[in-house]
């Protein structure tokens, strides 16, 4: 079964249609690059498999594997959507061990290892409001990863990372790519694109169509 599925979806904001009876079937293990222009609905379309948003028309079906018990939204994903919204007088650490501590499916130990493979110091004092955004991203690629999901569902996770990082990122990325988990994610610079990614979805003309 697919791990997420769009059947004929259609969405539209004041007259814009982002999508227009769009399809799109995500293979378990593959690795999806989602391109297109700034405004084309990439984002739109994250929120709407995470839930946030709802099509207008049309179904998004998750593998009930990655559902939660009484939820409807994939509590099992790991997710970079819009920077989420952190406690800006905490530090990374204490964020992080925040969200943990809900589903406590990792230890401390973990979250601290975490933090350290994307290239965070976890005993760093300073508060995240003042991190800069590509400490920002850092956090987000932990947040995301920190509790070791089997699907990714990242936006930019490459965005405002330096050279060093971006190869950081990639790295783990191509690690838990090997190790079988689903990766879709969007990003505006190909070579990000052809390094990571299986199959490429061009989202053009209000659907999803799989790069020739
Ligand atoms: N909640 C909303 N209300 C109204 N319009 C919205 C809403 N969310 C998104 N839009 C509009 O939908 C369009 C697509 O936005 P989206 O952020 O999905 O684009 P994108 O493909 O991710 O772009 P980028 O490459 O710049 O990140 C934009 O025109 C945006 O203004």
């Amino acid at each position: 079964m697919a791990v997420v599925e769009l059947i004929d979806v259609s969405k539209r904001f004041h007259g814009n249609v982002l999508f227009d009876s769009a399809s799109l079937s995500i293979a378990e293990g593959r690795t999806y690059a989602i391109v297109g222009p700034n405004g084309s609905g990439k984002s739109v379309l994250f929120k709407m498999i995470c839930g946030f948003q709802r099509p207008d028309l049309g179904e998004i079906r998750i593998d009930r594997r990655f559902l939660s018990e009484k939820r409807t939204f994939p509590a099992d994903f790991g997710v970079i959507i819009d920077g989420p919204a952190y406690l800006p007088f905490e530090t990374g650490l204490e964020n992080l061990l925040r969200l943990t501590a809900i589903r406590k499916l990792v230890s401390d130990i973990d979250v601290r290892e975490t933090m350290r493979a994307v290239g965070l110091d976890p005993d760093l004092r300073e508060r995240v409001r003042r991190y800069s955004l590509g400490m920002k991203q850092k956090l987000a690629l932990a947040q995301a990863l920190m509790e070791r999901p089997k699907v990714l569902l990242l936006d930019e996770p490459f965005n405002a990372l330096d050279t060093p990082s971006v190869d950081r990122a990639m790295d783990l990325l191509l690690d838990q790519k090997r190790s079988g988990t689903t990766i879709i994610f969007t990003s505006h610079d190909r070579s990000h694109v052809d390094r990571l990614s299986d199959e490429v979805v061009v989202v053009a003309g209000g659907k999803l169509v799989p790069e020739a």
